[in-house]
């Protein structure tokens, strides 16, 4: 197993080292640098997704990715064009890394710079310092919870981060126990090489609201990132897309772009295979089911599974692409059955389109849209209340009947609290307005039900229409950045 061999030879390669300079020396050689440059500060301001742009020549999964990689003159593109901390490897034989890139590295940029390796003992860790790194990588498959936390604390008295890897629930908790403040989600299975693009939502909701939290790996293109600003996440560590591409700057450029700047797609009220698919092959962010009887668009919670099951482009997504994530809106109901029917569905977000108050809005157990409307500018304060307890908020136009009218409502005081909070805008948006809806109000994401509708049946050419018009809009939004 790959594990197992890479940390063995670790170990034998460390015996040499050890004797070649005893630990007393390296840790001599680490206090005497200078000051560490401050992972957490780079990571400022809060509320963007970062780039770790990674300099690595080959992976054990993907074998040789960049031959003639020159790594000083890589890693001054990377940070040229907006990585904020550039990751190193310095592991020799299975990813043709070196230490004397890293302290080259370190030399020829201003970012921090992070030592990516197999580290399993506290000399690598010194070593690390010596070189120059500021940060380190610490594997939780491959350290105990003693080692984890010696380790931590060893580079703590550096003054230098750890970037704390985990690939499961339980490796997370381990993580947190061992308080780990900066935790990277690593899509891909270090023993089996076999990626999980979801891993990264199932544990970033699990985990506390104080971690920074890095995903790592299989991260290409804009669906890719386009995902991670919902999962919130706070960087990105990106190596093989940017090693193996042919025109670093535009492809850095692209994942900071769409990492913080695109629209989420949010298309509500599905209840058929077919737009299930319209959907997905048309790049939809979410996926919205109404568990609101009165409405011409309720679905039963159990006909979602089958609905799902019967559409192809869920169940047998095209090579690279992800699948939205689903979205179940209730209106009053209790929080039990809420919580009950997320699990029995798999739903991963809970929309609260009724008179909740932010109380209750704690008591669901998956990240909470609160819909809110707003008539006059006072309503604004009311958002105040929610942003706390929610995990983004929804302005959506006052009716009696709650939503899914296709009215549109009051873009400037949308636009008032876009400014406040991480919005979806929704209410009467079409094919026709929803780039003026987005100019205007620059909201994080978009909501639509009936302009997505044909005689109150969703039609799927709108639907493909109007996520094309959302994806047309950005380009342009990113043309006039540019000119
Ligand atoms: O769509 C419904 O029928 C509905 C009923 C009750 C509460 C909420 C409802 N929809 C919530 C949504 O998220 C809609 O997409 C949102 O209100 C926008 O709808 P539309 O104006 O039709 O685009």
């Amino acid at each position: 197993m790959f594990l197992d061999r890479i940390v063995n030879q670790t170990r034998i390669d460390l015996i040499q080292r050890k004797i070649d300079l005893p630990l007393e020396q390296i840790k001599q050689q680490a206090l005497e640098q200078s000051r560490t440059r401050d992972v957490l500060e780079a990571f400022e301001p809060q509320g963007r997704v970062h780039l770790i742009a990674e300099v690595k020549r080959a992976s054990p999964s993907k074998g040789l990715l960049a031959p003639d990689l020159d790594p000083v003159a890589t890693a001054m593109l990377y940070e040229q064009n907006g990585a904020t901390v550039i990751s190193v490897l310095t592991e020799p034989h299975f990813f043709l890394g070196s230490p004397d890139y890293l302290t080259a590295i370190k030399n020829a940029v201003s970012v921090p710079v992070l030592r990516k390796d197999f580290i399993i003992d506290e000399y690598q860790i010194y070593e690390a310092r010596a070189w120059g790194a500021d940060m380190v990588l610490l594997i939780c498959a491959i350290l105990d919870d003693q080692q984890l936390r010696h380790l931590l604390q060893v580079a703590t008295s550096l003054r230098m981060r750890a970037l704390v890897e985990v690939h499961s629930q339980e490796e997370a908790r381990r993580a947190v126990a061992a308080g780990a403040v900066i935790i990277g989600v690593n899509s891909r299975n270090l023993t089996t090489f076999e990626m999980n693009p979801y891993l990264i939502r199932d544990i970033r909701r699990t985990l506390p609201g104080d971690r920074v939290i890095v995903a790592e790996s299989g991260i290409h293109n804009a669906a890719d990132v386009r995902r991670l600003a919902r999962y919130d996440v706070q960087a990105m560590l990106v190596g093989e897309s940017l090693v193996v591409s042919k025109d670093i700057p535009t492809q850095i450029q692209m994942l900071l772009q769409h990492a913080n700047h695109t629209t989420q797609v949010k298309i509500c009220g599905l209840r058929e295979p077919e737009h299930i698919n319209a959907a997905i092959d048309a790049g939809a962010d979410m996926l919205g089911f109404i568990f609101h009887k009165p409405s011409h668009r309720y679905i039963q919670p159990e006909r979602v599974s089958e609905v799902l099951a019967a559409s192809q482009s869920y169940t047998q997504p095209r090579k690279g692409q992800v699948l939205p994530d689903l979205v179940g809106v209730f209106v009053n109901q209790d929080a039990d059955t809420i919580n009950a029917i997320a699990d029995q569905i798999g739903l991963h977000y809970i929309q609260l389109h009724g008179n909740e108050t932010p109380e209750f809005c704690q008591r669901i157990k998956r990240p909470v849209i609160k819909a809110l409307s707003l008539q006059q500018p006072a309503d604004l304060a009311r958002l105040a209340a929610y942003r706390d307890v929610t995990w983004r908020l929804l302005i959506d136009t006052p009716t009696a009947d709650w939503g899914g009218t296709g009215r549109t409502g009051d873009w400037e005081l949308a636009r008032l609290a876009a400014q406040q909070s991480k919005i979806l805008l929704a209410g009467g948006l079409t094919i026709e307005n929803v780039a003026t809806a987005i100019r205007q109000v620059q909201p994080w994401g978009i909501d639509v039900s009936s302009g997505v509708e044909t005689e109150r049946r969703k039609d799927s050419q709108k639907i493909a229409a109007f996520i094309a018009q959302v994806r047309q809009s950005e380009n342009n939004k990113q043309e006039l950045l540019e000119h």
